[in-house]
């Protein structure tokens, strides 16, 4: 490898000076004018990441997600699909660091060096954007990182970050027993679209869904989708709303999924009717609420991520139950701190199954949903999969039904395995996963919406001095620092009925996030400002 080569491509790639960098939550995320440089070295990290594991590919995703418009970023996605391995963050963020063109040489070949990296030995790096125009300047940089590494690259073009994480995992597994699918958009359509119609068993779906899409990615791709989705198959009437891409600006506006869930309210366009059931994805399509105006009560009520999880955990529970598998497969359910207590107590006192919290980030639920047979994970805001292990799928592959009944379970458990992204947490293919399962149970809004009553809660983002004082320990519930401050936090969350409150410092903004819940709206508004007090009270600075 020529040191010369990655010198002169990255002078047409300069970092901007002067700012912090860091490998966070969702990898390099901030306003796209500072991103050039940032995704030319993330390439040269890709570079070593492919050759340190034999030449699989990896991939890179860019996208921001839900942030606004101007806004972009670049994650790292390793060979099965899943995040970038924690150990590597540091590594990106010390190459991104690097003050001149020189020293970004010389690191590169350092941790070469120190990672025992063959630079002799072939790469491969395959990239996605999502629709934010900025994108077309960050490919072309990673492009360029490869060029200089002797790195073979494939440009995917525009895809959900679901659908690079799906590519990604297909391009290792091709030809092998355990291949993922197609290497190819059109391939993944076809799987969901096949275990989509699997999973049905010739239930109807009742009523129509409509989906925004927070104007991005997800409204094409769900558009594609639905040119091989045969409605007549499985009854589903999917109608498409705000899915404009060609305005770059209303990407995120008042709509999608965060709006949806900060806002506890319905997108203002197109206004939703009382009864109809709607979600929406956002702006990078792997994140997914489901909500309604309730006919009854003329109310807005929301299914967000733990209730999407407390839907597949029954209705997985249920089919183990009919397929005889009680007591052969784990199931449990990963939820982070932000999980409403009702739904934590449901899953366990009502569905009778385990429950793991883990730090906020899903790569820390993925990983410890990994622990489970099945491992069913979601971050309240809607991000999350279900994931079946290897031994899982064999099984009901393998086992011989005793009944109609078991047969028809275990074959809707392989199709459920197949629909839902193994991956990462995709908003499409989620989405169709719901719409499956409640088919199977018969279900309205209404019934879903009964399962359990959510804690009235609420959720303040908190500006301190130094947001670094914060220090958590048991995954995020408590502070170990600064000393004091949660002590403060337990006498205040005493005095209410119910309630649980946490503050943590957040991995992708430069604030604190203060939760409370507590048995009354007033309660939990007022234990929130509270918790808020002292966290600017311990925070430092003016
Ligand atoms: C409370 C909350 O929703 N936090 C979000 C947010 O993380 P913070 O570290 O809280 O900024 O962004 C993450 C990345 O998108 C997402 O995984 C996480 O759930
Ligand atoms: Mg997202």
């Amino acid at each position: 490898m020529d040191r010369n080569a990655i010198i002169e491509a990255s002078k047409k790639h300069d970092i901007v000076p002067g700012k912090p960098y860091k490998y966070g939550t969702a990898g390099f995320r901030m306003a796209a004018d500072l991103l050039e440089g940032v995704t030319f070295r993330v390439g040269l990290l890709s570079a070593l990441r492919t050759r340190k594991l034999g030449g699989q590919a990896i991939g890179v995703m860019v996208t921001a997600s839900h942030n606004p418009a101007k806004d972009n970023g670049v994650k790292i996605v390793d060979p099965m699909g899943d995040m970038l391995e924690q150990e590597w963050e540091v590594f990106a963020t010390d190459l991104v660091n690097c003050s001149s063109h020189e020293v970004l040489a010389d690191t590169f070949f350092k941790l070469a060096d120190q990672l025992k990296v063959d630079l002799s030995s072939s790469g491969k790096v395959i990239a996605g954007r999502d629709t934010r125009p900025s994108g077309i300047t960050l490919v072309q940089a990673l492009s360029d990182a490869c060029a200089a590494t002797n790195t073979a690259y494939v440009d995917y073009k525009i895809l959900t970050t679901p659908q690079l994480h799906y590519l990604t995992r297909c391009v290792n597994t091709e030809g092998l027993p355990s291949s993922y699918g197609e290497t190819s958009e059109a391939g993944y359509y076809k799987k969901l679209n096949s275990a989509f119609e699997r999973a049905m068993r010739g239930k109807r779906i009742s009523g129509s869904v409509t989906v925004d899409c927070a104007n991005g990615v997800g409204g094409p791709k769900l558009n594609e989708l639905l040119k091989i989705v045969d409605p007549s198959k499985t009854g589903i009437d999917c109608k498409v709303v705000n899915d404009d891409v060609l305005k770059p600006e209303i990407l995120n506006l008042d709509c999608g999924a965060d709006f949806v869930k900060t806002r506890q309210r319905a997108p203002p366009n197109p206004k939703p009717q009382p009864g109809d059931r709607w979600c929406s994805l956002d702006g990078d399509a792997d994140r997914l609420i489901y909500y309604w105006v309730d006919p009854d009560t003329s109310s807005f009520f929301m299914f967000d991520g733990d209730r999407i999880a407390t839907l597949a955990a029954s209705f997985i529970a249920d089919l183990f139950r009919a397929a005889g598998l009680e007591g052969e497969l784990r199931i449990g359910v990963v939820q982070t701190a932000y999980a409403n207590g009702a739904s934590t107590k449901y899953i366990e006192k009502h569905l009778q199954l385990p429950v793991v919290c883990t730090p906020t980030g899903v790569k820390h639920l993925h990983h410890a949903a990994c622990n489970f047979d099945i491992g069913v994970y979601f971050e309240a805001n809607g991000h999350g999969t279900v994931l079946f292990s290897p031994d899982a799928m064999q099984l009901f592959a393998k086992k011989a039904p005793q009944s109609p009944a078991q047969k028809d379970a275990l074959e809707t458990l392989q199709a459920l395995g197949e629909l839902i992204n193994q991956t990462v947490g995709d908003a499409i293919s989620d989405m169709l996963m719901v719409e499956v399962i409640l088919a199977h149970k018969g279900w309205g809004l209404k019934d879903w919406a009964m399962t359990y009553q959510d804690l009235p809660n609420r959720l303040v983002r908190v500006e301190v001095g130094d947001k670094d004082l914060f220090q958590t320990t048991d995954a995020e519930r408590k502070l170990s620092h600064p000393a004091g401050a949660q002590d403060e936090i337990d006498q205040t969350v005493k005095k209410y009925t119910n309630a649980r409150s946490f503050a943590r410092a957040s991995g992708t903004e430069n604030a604190c996030r203060v939760y409370a819940e507590a048995a009354t709206r007033s309660e939990a508004d007022d234990l929130a400002n509270k918790v808020a007090l002292i966290v600017k009270q311990y925070g430092g600075g003016a």
